[in-house]
Protein backbone atom coordinates (compact mmCIF):
# COMPACT_ATOMS: atom_id res chain seq x y z
CA UNK A 1 0.00 0.00 0.00
CA UNK A 2 1.09 3.33 -0.45
CA UNK A 3 2.34 5.13 2.30
CA UNK A 4 3.30 8.70 3.96
CA UNK A 5 4.31 10.34 6.68
CA UNK A 6 1.19 12.23 7.08
CA UNK A 7 -1.95 12.32 5.52
CA UNK A 8 -4.07 15.45 5.63
CA UNK A 9 -7.67 15.30 4.40
CA UNK A 10 -9.32 18.57 2.98
CA UNK A 11 -6.91 21.01 1.27
CA UNK A 12 -9.17 24.30 2.58
CA UNK A 13 -8.07 27.21 4.59
CA UNK A 14 -6.37 25.20 7.84
CA UNK A 15 -5.43 22.19 5.74
CA UNK A 16 -2.84 24.10 3.03
CA UNK A 17 -1.83 25.78 6.36
CA UNK A 18 -0.62 22.12 8.48
CA UNK A 19 0.45 20.52 4.95
CA UNK A 20 2.96 22.83 3.75
CA UNK A 21 4.42 23.48 7.55
CA UNK A 22 4.50 19.58 7.86
CA UNK A 23 6.07 18.90 4.39
CA UNK A 24 8.46 22.43 4.27
CA UNK A 25 9.33 22.51 8.47
CA UNK A 26 9.05 19.34 9.50
CA UNK A 27 10.40 17.25 5.96
CA UNK A 28 7.89 14.89 6.22
CA UNK A 29 6.35 13.35 3.19
CA UNK A 30 2.86 14.58 3.27
CA UNK A 31 -0.18 14.02 1.23
CA UNK A 32 -2.85 16.14 0.99
CA UNK A 33 -6.20 15.01 -0.55
CA UNK A 34 -8.61 17.68 -1.68
CA UNK A 35 -11.76 16.79 -3.14
CA UNK A 36 -12.58 19.83 -5.29
CA UNK A 37 -10.17 21.43 -8.07
CA UNK A 38 -7.67 23.53 -8.84
CA UNK A 39 -7.75 27.17 -7.17
CA UNK A 40 -6.24 28.61 -10.47
CA UNK A 41 -9.55 30.59 -12.15
CA UNK A 42 -8.73 34.14 -13.01
CA UNK A 43 -13.21 34.38 -11.54
CA UNK A 44 -11.52 32.83 -8.12
CA UNK A 45 -8.01 35.21 -7.88
CA UNK A 46 -10.30 38.28 -8.39
CA UNK A 47 -11.73 39.86 -5.55
CA UNK A 48 -15.59 40.51 -6.75
CA UNK A 49 -15.71 36.85 -7.76
CA UNK A 50 -17.03 35.82 -5.18
CA UNK A 51 -20.65 37.39 -6.05
CA UNK A 52 -20.53 35.44 -9.72
CA UNK A 53 -19.76 32.14 -7.86
CA UNK A 54 -22.37 32.43 -4.86
CA UNK A 55 -25.40 31.36 -6.65
CA UNK A 56 -23.61 28.47 -8.53
CA UNK A 57 -20.19 27.39 -9.31
CA UNK A 58 -18.88 23.79 -9.73
CA UNK A 59 -15.85 25.20 -6.94
CA UNK A 60 -18.88 25.63 -4.78
CA UNK A 61 -20.67 22.57 -2.74
CA UNK A 62 -24.13 23.78 -1.68
CA UNK A 63 -25.30 22.01 1.57
CA UNK A 64 -28.86 21.85 1.97
CA UNK A 65 -30.80 21.99 5.81
CA UNK A 66 -33.06 19.62 6.65
CA UNK A 67 -36.67 21.71 7.08
CA UNK A 68 -36.18 24.53 9.36
CA UNK A 69 -39.58 23.83 11.39
CA UNK A 70 -38.99 27.42 13.34
CA UNK A 71 -38.50 29.31 9.55
CA UNK A 72 -42.14 27.36 8.27
CA UNK A 73 -39.84 24.23 7.33
CA UNK A 74 -38.14 26.69 4.94
CA UNK A 75 -34.12 24.83 3.52
CA UNK A 76 -31.73 27.24 2.54
CA UNK A 77 -28.12 26.63 1.62
CA UNK A 78 -25.23 26.68 3.06
CA UNK A 79 -22.40 27.20 -0.01
CA UNK A 80 -18.78 25.38 0.97
CA UNK A 81 -15.52 25.89 -0.81
CA UNK A 82 -14.45 23.14 -3.28
CA UNK A 83 -11.08 23.67 -4.31
CA UNK A 84 -7.94 23.77 -2.88
CA UNK A 85 -7.73 26.64 -0.77
CA UNK A 86 -11.32 25.78 0.30
CA UNK A 87 -13.15 28.72 1.93
CA UNK A 88 -10.50 30.75 1.56
CA UNK A 89 -10.64 30.35 -2.37
CA UNK A 90 -13.93 30.99 -2.73
CA UNK A 91 -14.86 33.63 0.05
CA UNK A 92 -15.40 37.48 0.72
CA UNK A 93 -11.43 37.88 1.71
CA UNK A 94 -12.45 40.02 4.97
CA UNK A 95 -9.68 39.84 7.49
CA UNK A 96 -11.27 39.01 11.00
CA UNK A 97 -9.98 37.44 14.09
CA UNK A 98 -13.37 37.77 16.72
CA UNK A 99 -12.40 39.01 20.10
CA UNK A 100 -9.38 38.43 22.77
CA UNK A 101 -11.85 37.48 24.71
CA UNK A 102 -13.36 34.67 22.37
CA UNK A 103 -10.16 32.91 22.39
CA UNK A 104 -9.69 33.73 26.42
CA UNK A 105 -12.91 31.82 27.32
CA UNK A 106 -11.43 28.78 24.92
CA UNK A 107 -8.74 28.42 27.52
CA UNK A 108 -10.74 29.25 30.51
CA UNK A 109 -12.92 25.96 29.34
CA UNK A 110 -9.74 23.95 28.25
CA UNK A 111 -7.67 24.88 31.52
CA UNK A 112 -6.81 21.80 33.90
CA UNK A 113 -7.03 18.74 31.17
CA UNK A 114 -4.54 16.61 31.75
CA UNK A 115 -2.80 18.00 27.91
CA UNK A 116 -3.53 21.13 28.67
CA UNK A 117 -2.13 24.10 26.05
CA UNK A 118 -3.03 27.41 26.43
CA UNK A 119 -4.87 28.80 23.62
CA UNK A 120 -5.54 32.40 25.41
CA UNK A 121 -5.86 35.46 23.27
CA UNK A 122 -2.14 36.51 23.93
CA UNK A 123 -1.21 32.63 23.02
CA UNK A 124 -2.90 32.80 19.28
CA UNK A 125 -1.81 35.53 18.18
CA UNK A 126 1.63 34.72 17.36
CA UNK A 127 0.28 32.76 14.93
CA UNK A 128 -1.73 35.72 13.29
CA UNK A 129 0.48 37.96 13.49
CA UNK A 130 3.50 36.20 11.94
CA UNK A 131 1.29 34.47 9.29
CA UNK A 132 0.06 38.20 8.21
CA UNK A 133 1.73 40.87 5.60
CA UNK A 134 -0.40 43.73 5.98
CA UNK A 135 0.30 46.30 3.74
CA UNK A 136 -0.85 49.27 6.50
CA UNK A 137 -0.26 48.32 9.71
CA UNK A 138 2.46 46.76 11.94
CA UNK A 139 1.92 47.06 15.92
CA UNK A 140 1.36 44.65 19.06
CA UNK A 141 -1.75 43.31 17.00
CA UNK A 142 -0.05 43.17 13.48
CA UNK A 143 2.21 41.78 11.19
CA UNK A 144 4.29 42.03 8.04
CA UNK A 145 6.67 39.81 5.94
CA UNK A 146 4.55 36.67 6.62
CA UNK A 147 3.28 34.75 3.77
CA UNK A 148 -0.66 35.63 3.97
CA UNK A 149 -1.14 39.33 2.40
CA UNK A 150 -3.83 41.37 4.40
CA UNK A 151 -4.47 44.67 2.64
CA UNK A 152 -6.95 47.73 2.61
CA UNK A 153 -9.99 47.99 0.08
CA UNK A 154 -8.22 48.53 -3.05
CA UNK A 155 -10.99 50.44 -4.19
CA UNK A 156 -14.02 52.23 -2.32
CA UNK A 157 -17.21 53.17 -3.30
CA UNK A 158 -18.94 56.36 -2.56
CA UNK A 159 -22.02 54.64 -0.99
CA UNK A 160 -19.87 52.83 1.10
CA UNK A 161 -18.19 55.94 2.50
CA UNK A 162 -21.63 57.41 3.09
CA UNK A 163 -22.74 54.40 4.63
CA UNK A 164 -20.02 54.76 7.16
CA UNK A 165 -20.78 58.24 7.60
CA UNK A 166 -24.45 57.46 8.42
CA UNK A 167 -23.46 55.35 10.94
CA UNK A 168 -21.06 57.70 12.85
CA UNK A 169 -24.34 59.81 12.67
CA UNK A 170 -25.94 57.58 15.12
CA UNK A 171 -23.26 58.19 17.75
CA UNK A 172 -20.51 55.09 16.66
CA UNK A 173 -16.99 55.70 16.47
CA UNK A 174 -15.03 54.97 13.52
CA UNK A 175 -12.73 52.53 13.47
CA UNK A 176 -9.74 51.81 11.89
CA UNK A 177 -8.90 48.36 12.46
CA UNK A 178 -11.52 46.02 13.80
CA UNK A 179 -8.74 43.47 14.99
CA UNK A 180 -7.04 46.25 17.11
CA UNK A 181 -7.68 47.01 20.68
CA UNK A 182 -11.71 47.93 19.70
CA UNK A 183 -14.11 45.69 17.75
CA UNK A 184 -16.96 48.91 18.13
CA UNK A 185 -17.32 51.07 15.39
CA UNK A 186 -18.00 51.60 11.44
CA UNK A 187 -15.19 51.10 9.50
CA UNK A 188 -13.07 49.53 6.17
CA UNK A 189 -12.00 46.26 6.31
CA UNK A 190 -9.03 45.12 5.88
CA UNK A 191 -9.08 42.11 3.28
CA UNK A 192 -7.00 39.03 2.49
CA UNK A 193 -5.82 39.90 -1.24
CA UNK A 194 -3.35 42.06 -2.81
CA UNK A 195 -2.97 44.44 -5.76
CA UNK A 196 -6.52 43.08 -6.97
CA UNK A 197 -5.28 38.96 -6.38
CA UNK A 198 -6.76 36.43 -3.92
CA UNK A 199 -4.40 35.35 -0.41
CA UNK A 200 -5.46 31.91 -0.17
CA UNK A 201 -4.26 29.51 1.94
CA UNK A 202 -3.56 27.48 -1.45
CA UNK A 203 -1.19 30.83 -2.81
CA UNK A 204 0.07 31.42 0.58
CA UNK A 205 0.97 28.24 1.66
CA UNK A 206 0.82 25.40 -0.85
CA UNK A 207 1.92 27.09 -3.89
CA UNK A 208 5.21 28.21 -2.32
CA UNK A 209 5.99 24.24 -2.18
CA UNK A 210 5.07 23.46 -5.68
CA UNK A 211 8.93 22.21 -6.22
CA UNK A 212 9.03 20.24 -2.83
CA UNK A 213 9.11 16.90 -3.24
CA UNK A 214 7.56 16.11 0.04
CA UNK A 215 4.37 17.57 -0.35
CA UNK A 216 2.09 15.43 -2.71
CA UNK A 217 -1.30 17.16 -3.08
CA UNK A 218 -4.25 15.35 -4.92
CA UNK A 219 -6.98 17.28 -6.28
CA UNK A 220 -10.77 15.68 -6.94
CA UNK A 221 -9.96 13.06 -4.35
CA UNK A 222 -12.75 12.35 -2.50
CA UNK A 223 -11.64 10.84 0.74
CA UNK A 224 -14.39 8.61 2.51
CA UNK A 225 -13.50 7.23 5.49
CA UNK A 226 -10.18 6.91 7.68
CA UNK A 227 -8.72 3.23 8.30
CA UNK A 228 -8.49 2.73 12.25
CA UNK A 229 -6.76 -0.44 13.64
CA UNK A 230 -6.40 -1.46 17.25
CA UNK A 231 -7.48 1.89 17.95
CA UNK A 232 -5.40 3.66 16.19
CA UNK A 233 -5.53 6.06 12.51
CA UNK A 234 -3.25 3.91 9.64
CA UNK A 235 -4.51 5.88 6.82
CA UNK A 236 -7.48 6.94 4.64
CA UNK A 237 -9.91 5.39 1.98
CA UNK A 238 -10.44 7.82 -0.42
CA UNK A 239 -12.03 8.13 -4.30
CA UNK A 240 -10.35 9.56 -7.20
CA UNK A 241 -12.21 11.64 -10.19
CA UNK A 242 -13.03 8.79 -11.68
CA UNK A 243 -14.64 6.79 -8.83
CA UNK A 244 -11.56 4.42 -8.04
CA UNK A 245 -10.77 3.55 -4.71
CA UNK A 246 -7.76 4.21 -3.15
CA UNK A 247 -5.94 2.89 -0.05
CA UNK A 248 -3.56 4.95 1.92
CA UNK A 249 -1.25 4.26 4.68
CA UNK A 250 -0.10 7.01 7.37
CA UNK A 251 2.88 6.04 9.70
CA UNK A 252 2.27 9.23 11.34
CA UNK A 253 -0.86 11.03 11.60
CA UNK A 254 -4.12 11.24 9.94
CA UNK A 255 -5.59 14.98 10.08
CA UNK A 256 -8.77 16.15 9.14
CA UNK A 257 -9.42 19.19 7.76
CA UNK A 258 -12.30 18.95 6.04
CA UNK A 259 -14.32 21.63 7.30
CA UNK A 260 -17.18 21.54 9.94
CA UNK A 261 -19.75 20.08 8.03
CA UNK A 262 -17.67 17.65 6.28
CA UNK A 263 -15.13 16.58 8.92
CA UNK A 264 -17.89 15.20 11.25
CA UNK A 265 -19.44 13.32 8.69
CA UNK A 266 -15.97 11.52 7.33
CA UNK A 267 -15.72 10.40 11.84
CA UNK A 268 -18.77 9.16 11.50
CA UNK A 269 -17.80 7.38 8.40
CA UNK A 270 -15.10 6.14 10.18
CA UNK A 271 -17.39 4.87 12.95
CA UNK A 272 -16.45 7.32 15.76
CA UNK A 273 -19.51 9.30 16.68
CA UNK A 274 -22.92 8.81 18.60
CA UNK A 275 -22.72 5.36 18.52
CA UNK A 276 -27.15 5.20 18.10
CA UNK A 277 -26.61 7.62 15.59
CA UNK A 278 -24.11 5.10 13.78
CA UNK A 279 -26.04 1.81 14.48
CA UNK A 280 -29.57 3.88 12.72
CA UNK A 281 -27.43 4.07 9.23
CA UNK A 282 -25.52 1.42 9.50
CA UNK A 283 -22.16 1.92 10.31
CA UNK A 284 -19.83 -0.01 12.74
CA UNK A 285 -19.01 1.82 15.72
CA UNK A 286 -15.43 2.03 16.57
CA UNK A 287 -15.68 4.62 19.43
CA UNK A 288 -19.25 6.39 21.05
CA UNK A 289 -18.03 10.08 20.66
CA UNK A 290 -21.40 11.56 21.39
CA UNK A 291 -20.00 15.05 20.46
CA UNK A 292 -19.28 14.43 17.27
CA UNK A 293 -21.96 16.37 14.43
CA UNK A 294 -23.12 17.88 17.68
CA UNK A 295 -22.81 21.67 18.65
CA UNK A 296 -23.05 23.21 15.26
CA UNK A 297 -22.51 26.75 15.24
CA UNK A 298 -22.88 29.54 12.52
CA UNK A 299 -23.13 33.22 12.35
CA UNK A 300 -26.89 34.36 10.92
CA UNK A 301 -27.05 36.73 8.89
CA UNK A 302 -30.34 38.65 7.66
CA UNK A 303 -30.50 41.24 5.24
CA UNK A 304 -31.82 44.97 5.22
CA UNK A 305 -32.24 45.94 1.27
CA UNK A 306 -32.63 49.40 -0.37
CA UNK A 307 -33.31 50.59 -3.89
CA UNK A 308 -31.21 54.07 -4.28
CA UNK A 309 -32.38 56.84 -6.37
CA UNK A 310 -29.76 56.99 -8.57
CA UNK A 311 -26.97 55.01 -10.43
CA UNK A 312 -25.02 53.93 -7.41
CA UNK A 313 -22.81 51.03 -6.08
CA UNK A 314 -22.66 48.26 -8.26
CA UNK A 315 -25.33 47.00 -9.99
CA UNK A 316 -24.50 45.26 -13.37
CA UNK A 317 -20.68 46.77 -13.03
CA UNK A 318 -19.70 42.85 -13.79
CA UNK A 319 -21.71 42.93 -17.19
CA UNK A 320 -21.72 43.70 -20.65
CA UNK A 321 -19.91 47.21 -21.75
CA UNK A 322 -18.98 48.22 -18.17
CA UNK A 323 -17.11 44.59 -16.87
CA UNK A 324 -15.21 45.53 -19.86
CA UNK A 325 -14.56 49.15 -19.14
CA UNK A 326 -13.78 47.59 -15.22
CA UNK A 327 -11.73 44.88 -16.81
CA UNK A 328 -9.31 47.23 -19.15
CA UNK A 329 -9.14 49.50 -16.20
CA UNK A 330 -7.80 46.87 -13.77
CA UNK A 331 -5.67 45.08 -16.71
CA UNK A 332 -4.13 49.04 -17.61
CA UNK A 333 -3.50 50.69 -14.35
CA UNK A 334 -4.51 47.52 -11.71
CA UNK A 335 -7.38 50.34 -10.44
CA UNK A 336 -11.30 50.30 -10.29
CA UNK A 337 -14.35 48.28 -9.13
CA UNK A 338 -12.28 44.68 -9.93
CA UNK A 339 -10.18 45.45 -6.58
CA UNK A 340 -12.68 45.14 -4.48
CA UNK A 341 -14.64 42.31 -2.90
CA UNK A 342 -17.64 44.63 -3.01
CA UNK A 343 -17.61 44.60 0.75
CA UNK A 344 -15.99 47.46 1.68
CA UNK A 345 -16.95 48.72 4.98
CA UNK A 346 -19.16 46.81 7.77
CA UNK A 347 -19.67 47.58 11.74
CA UNK A 348 -19.60 46.09 15.05
CA UNK A 349 -22.29 47.73 17.39
CA UNK A 350 -24.06 46.76 20.53
CA UNK A 351 -27.80 47.52 19.60
CA UNK A 352 -29.41 47.20 23.02
CA UNK A 353 -26.46 48.34 25.17
CA UNK A 354 -24.18 50.71 22.84
CA UNK A 355 -21.45 50.51 25.11
CA UNK A 356 -21.28 46.97 26.28
CA UNK A 357 -18.98 44.30 23.78
CA UNK A 358 -20.32 44.42 20.11
CA UNK A 359 -23.50 42.03 19.30
CA UNK A 360 -24.04 42.60 16.11
CA UNK A 361 -21.41 42.63 12.83
CA UNK A 362 -22.70 44.38 9.82
CA UNK A 363 -21.53 44.05 5.51
CA UNK A 364 -22.46 46.68 3.43
CA UNK A 365 -22.40 45.93 -0.42
CA UNK A 366 -23.52 48.26 -2.26
CA UNK A 367 -25.98 46.20 -4.42
CA UNK A 368 -29.37 43.95 -4.27
CA UNK A 369 -27.88 41.69 -2.57
CA UNK A 370 -29.89 38.07 -1.49
CA UNK A 371 -29.70 34.16 -1.30
CA UNK A 372 -30.66 32.13 -4.40
CA UNK A 373 -33.81 30.89 -2.59
CA UNK A 374 -35.29 34.32 -1.82
CA UNK A 375 -33.82 36.42 -5.31
CA UNK A 376 -37.23 36.28 -6.79
CA UNK A 377 -38.54 38.65 -4.12
CA UNK A 378 -36.61 41.47 -5.12
CA UNK A 379 -36.05 43.21 -8.28
CA UNK A 380 -32.73 43.58 -10.37
CA UNK A 381 -32.00 47.68 -10.08
CA UNK A 382 -29.51 50.00 -8.17
CA UNK A 383 -29.86 49.36 -4.58
CA UNK A 384 -27.55 48.58 -1.84
CA UNK A 385 -27.61 45.57 0.90
CA UNK A 386 -26.30 45.66 4.88
CA UNK A 387 -26.51 42.34 6.58
CA UNK A 388 -26.65 42.32 10.53
CA UNK A 389 -25.22 39.19 11.84
CA UNK A 390 -25.32 38.05 15.52
CA UNK A 391 -21.52 36.93 16.40
CA UNK A 392 -22.06 35.43 20.09
CA UNK A 393 -24.87 33.28 18.78
CA UNK A 394 -26.26 31.10 21.76
CA UNK A 395 -28.06 28.78 19.02
CA UNK A 396 -27.23 25.06 18.73
CA UNK A 397 -27.81 22.64 15.75
CA UNK A 398 -26.03 19.48 14.21
CA UNK A 399 -24.71 17.40 11.50
CA UNK A 400 -25.84 13.46 10.98
CA UNK A 401 -25.19 11.14 8.46
CA UNK A 402 -27.78 10.96 5.85
CA UNK A 403 -26.75 7.42 5.31
CA UNK A 404 -23.64 4.96 5.22
CA UNK A 405 -23.04 6.50 0.98
CA UNK A 406 -19.96 8.77 1.40
CA UNK A 407 -21.55 10.36 -1.38
CA UNK A 408 -24.49 11.54 -0.15
CA UNK A 409 -24.09 15.03 1.44
CA UNK A 410 -24.66 15.00 5.48
CA UNK A 411 -27.74 16.36 7.06
CA UNK A 412 -27.49 19.68 8.54
CA UNK A 413 -29.73 21.18 10.72
CA UNK A 414 -27.69 25.28 11.55
CA UNK A 415 -31.31 25.70 14.02
CA UNK A 416 -30.29 29.59 13.35
CA UNK A 417 -31.90 32.13 15.64
CA UNK A 418 -33.74 29.05 17.51
CA UNK A 419 -32.33 30.93 20.93
CA UNK A 420 -34.77 33.67 21.35
CA UNK A 421 -32.02 35.99 22.55
CA UNK A 422 -30.32 35.35 18.98
CA UNK A 423 -33.60 36.68 17.64
CA UNK A 424 -33.90 39.84 20.14
CA UNK A 425 -30.63 40.35 19.11
CA UNK A 426 -31.33 39.74 15.43
CA UNK A 427 -34.30 42.06 15.69
CA UNK A 428 -32.49 44.82 17.48
CA UNK A 429 -29.61 45.22 14.95
CA UNK A 430 -32.06 45.11 11.95
CA UNK A 431 -33.53 48.30 14.07
CA UNK A 432 -30.66 50.10 14.06
CA UNK A 433 -29.08 49.67 11.30
CA UNK A 434 -32.91 50.23 9.30
CA UNK A 435 -32.34 53.54 10.95
CA UNK A 436 -29.51 54.00 9.52
CA UNK A 437 -30.93 54.39 5.91
CA UNK A 438 -32.41 57.68 7.57
CA UNK A 439 -29.42 59.42 7.95
CA UNK A 440 -27.17 61.69 5.97
CA UNK A 441 -24.90 61.35 3.98
CA UNK A 442 -26.64 58.35 3.03
CA UNK A 443 -30.64 59.16 3.09
CA UNK A 444 -30.91 61.28 0.07
CA UNK A 445 -29.48 58.65 -2.19
CA UNK A 446 -31.65 56.29 -0.95
CA UNK A 447 -35.27 55.52 -2.78
CA UNK A 448 -37.04 53.20 0.08
CA UNK A 449 -36.43 50.64 2.33
CA UNK A 450 -37.80 46.91 0.37
CA UNK A 451 -36.55 44.27 2.97
CA UNK A 452 -37.46 44.51 5.82
CA UNK A 453 -41.00 46.41 3.90
CA UNK A 454 -42.50 49.18 5.70
CA UNK A 455 -45.07 46.41 7.09
CA UNK A 456 -43.03 44.30 8.74
CA UNK A 457 -40.81 47.35 10.38
CA UNK A 458 -43.55 48.48 11.90
CA UNK A 459 -44.12 45.60 14.86
CA UNK A 460 -41.22 43.47 16.38
CA UNK A 461 -43.18 40.30 15.26
CA UNK A 462 -43.02 41.81 11.55
CA UNK A 463 -39.00 41.66 11.67
CA UNK A 464 -39.08 38.47 13.55
CA UNK A 465 -41.00 37.45 10.51
CA UNK A 466 -38.68 38.84 8.29
CA UNK A 467 -35.57 37.61 9.83
CA UNK A 468 -37.52 33.92 9.46
CA UNK A 469 -38.31 34.36 5.93
CA UNK A 470 -34.26 35.71 5.41
CA UNK A 471 -32.15 34.06 7.40
CA UNK A 472 -29.41 32.53 5.93
CA UNK A 473 -25.40 31.52 7.04
CA UNK A 474 -22.48 33.90 7.15
CA UNK A 475 -20.59 31.23 5.94
CA UNK A 476 -18.84 30.67 9.35
CA UNK A 477 -20.12 26.48 10.33
CA UNK A 478 -17.68 25.53 12.53
CA UNK A 479 -17.51 23.46 16.52
CA UNK A 480 -18.70 20.35 14.94
CA UNK A 481 -16.11 18.31 16.53
CA UNK A 482 -15.30 20.71 19.61
CA UNK A 483 -11.88 20.85 21.49
CA UNK A 484 -12.98 20.36 25.41
CA UNK A 485 -12.14 19.66 29.10
CA UNK A 486 -11.54 16.31 30.28
CA UNK A 487 -14.80 16.70 31.84
CA UNK A 488 -17.01 17.40 28.91
CA UNK A 489 -18.53 14.16 27.78
CA UNK A 490 -19.53 15.96 24.27
CA UNK A 491 -15.77 16.70 23.95
CA UNK A 492 -13.97 15.26 20.82
CA UNK A 493 -10.63 16.63 20.63
CA UNK A 494 -8.03 17.81 23.75
CA UNK A 495 -6.60 20.75 23.77
CA UNK A 496 -3.62 19.69 21.42
CA UNK A 497 -6.37 18.94 19.03
CA UNK A 498 -6.48 15.09 19.36
CA UNK A 499 -9.15 12.74 18.54
CA UNK A 500 -10.36 11.51 22.36
CA UNK A 501 -9.90 7.74 22.48
CA UNK A 502 -7.94 7.41 18.88
CA UNK A 503 -4.20 7.40 18.71
CA UNK A 504 -2.99 8.91 15.52
CA UNK A 505 -6.06 11.23 14.40
CA UNK A 506 -6.62 15.24 14.87
CA UNK A 507 -8.95 17.96 13.47
CA UNK A 508 -7.49 21.51 13.06
CA UNK A 509 -9.90 22.99 10.93
CA UNK A 510 -12.93 25.15 12.07
CA UNK A 511 -15.07 22.15 13.44
CA UNK A 512 -12.41 22.02 16.65
CA UNK A 513 -13.30 25.63 18.08
CA UNK A 514 -15.16 25.48 21.22
CA UNK A 515 -17.35 28.30 20.71
CA UNK A 516 -17.74 30.48 17.38
CA UNK A 517 -15.43 33.75 17.82
CA UNK A 518 -17.13 37.00 17.30
CA UNK A 519 -16.31 38.10 13.52
CA UNK A 520 -15.02 36.00 10.48
CA UNK A 521 -13.53 32.57 10.64
CA UNK A 522 -10.99 32.16 8.03
CA UNK A 523 -8.00 34.12 9.73
CA UNK A 524 -8.90 32.28 12.85
CA UNK A 525 -9.29 28.77 11.10
CA UNK A 526 -5.45 29.01 9.42
CA UNK A 527 -4.40 30.41 13.01
CA UNK A 528 -5.45 26.89 14.69
CA UNK A 529 -3.53 25.02 11.58
CA UNK A 530 -0.62 26.82 12.38
CA UNK A 531 -0.97 25.89 15.75
CA UNK A 532 -1.57 22.12 15.20
CA UNK A 533 1.71 22.39 13.03
CA UNK A 534 3.15 23.55 16.41
CA UNK A 535 2.08 20.78 18.10
CA UNK A 536 2.66 18.03 15.64
CA UNK A 537 6.49 19.96 15.01
CA UNK A 538 6.89 19.60 19.18
CA UNK A 539 7.35 24.18 19.31
CA UNK A 540 4.20 23.82 21.98
C1 LIG B 1 -19.02 32.01 0.45
C2 LIG B 1 -18.14 32.17 1.66
C3 LIG B 1 -17.77 33.45 2.07
C4 LIG B 1 -16.97 33.61 3.21
N1 LIG B 1 -16.47 34.85 3.52
C5 LIG B 1 -15.52 34.97 4.48
C6 LIG B 1 -14.82 36.18 4.69
O1 LIG B 1 -15.02 37.16 3.97
N2 LIG B 1 -13.88 36.23 5.67
C7 LIG B 1 -13.61 35.15 6.48
O2 LIG B 1 -12.78 35.27 7.39
N3 LIG B 1 -14.26 33.99 6.30
C8 LIG B 1 -15.16 33.85 5.31
N4 LIG B 1 -15.74 32.64 5.07
C9 LIG B 1 -15.46 31.54 6.00
C10 LIG B 1 -14.10 30.89 5.82
O3 LIG B 1 -13.76 30.79 4.46
C11 LIG B 1 -14.16 29.53 6.50
O4 LIG B 1 -14.40 29.72 7.88
C12 LIG B 1 -12.88 28.74 6.34
O5 LIG B 1 -12.63 28.48 4.97
C13 LIG B 1 -12.98 27.44 7.11
O6 LIG B 1 -11.80 26.72 6.93
P1 LIG B 1 -11.76 25.15 7.10
O7 LIG B 1 -10.38 24.74 6.84
O8 LIG B 1 -12.41 24.80 8.39
O9 LIG B 1 -12.75 24.57 5.96
P2 LIG B 1 -12.73 24.83 4.39
O10 LIG B 1 -11.94 26.02 4.05
O11 LIG B 1 -14.16 24.78 3.97
O12 LIG B 1 -11.96 23.58 3.81
C14 LIG B 1 -12.47 22.29 3.74
C15 LIG B 1 -11.87 21.61 2.52
O13 LIG B 1 -12.11 20.22 2.57
C16 LIG B 1 -12.47 19.77 1.29
N5 LIG B 1 -13.25 18.54 1.45
C17 LIG B 1 -14.53 18.42 1.85
N6 LIG B 1 -14.87 17.13 1.90
C18 LIG B 1 -13.77 16.42 1.55
C19 LIG B 1 -13.50 15.04 1.43
N7 LIG B 1 -14.42 14.11 1.68
N8 LIG B 1 -12.27 14.66 1.02
C20 LIG B 1 -11.31 15.57 0.73
N9 LIG B 1 -11.52 16.90 0.84
C21 LIG B 1 -12.74 17.32 1.26
C22 LIG B 1 -13.26 20.93 0.69
O14 LIG B 1 -13.34 20.85 -0.71
C23 LIG B 1 -12.47 22.12 1.20
O15 LIG B 1 -11.44 22.48 0.33
C24 LIG B 1 -16.56 32.46 3.95
C25 LIG B 1 -16.93 31.18 3.52
C26 LIG B 1 -17.70 31.03 2.38
C27 LIG B 1 -18.08 29.64 1.94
Amino acid sequence: MESFDHIVVGGGASGCVIAARLASEGGARVLLLEAGYSHHHPLLDMPPGIFKMINGSKYMRYHKTVPQAHFHGRQHDIPQGHVLGGGSTVNGQVYMRGRPSDYDRWDTALRGSQDYVPWGFDDVLPSFTGMEDNNRLLNEYHGVGGPLKVSDPGYIDQLSRDWVQAVQAMGEPFNCDFCGPSQRGAGYYQFMNRDGKRSSSAYSHVEPLKKNPNLTVRLQSEVHRVLIDAGRAVGVVYADSKGSLHEVRAEGEVIVTAGALVTPKILMLSGIGPADHLREVGVDVELDLPGVGNNLIDHPEVPITAYTNGPYGYFKQGEGWRMILNGVQFKLFGSGRVCSTGVECGAFVNPIDRDAPPSIQTFCVGMVYIDRDAQHLVQDRHGMTVTTVVIQPKSRGWVRLASDNPGDMPLVHPNLLSHEDDMETMVAGQKFFCEVFSREPLASKIDRLVLPDAEARATDEGIREHCRRFVKTNYHPCATTKMGHDDDPMAVLDPRLRVRGIEGLRVCDMSAVPDIVAGNTNAPAMMIADRCADMILGAI
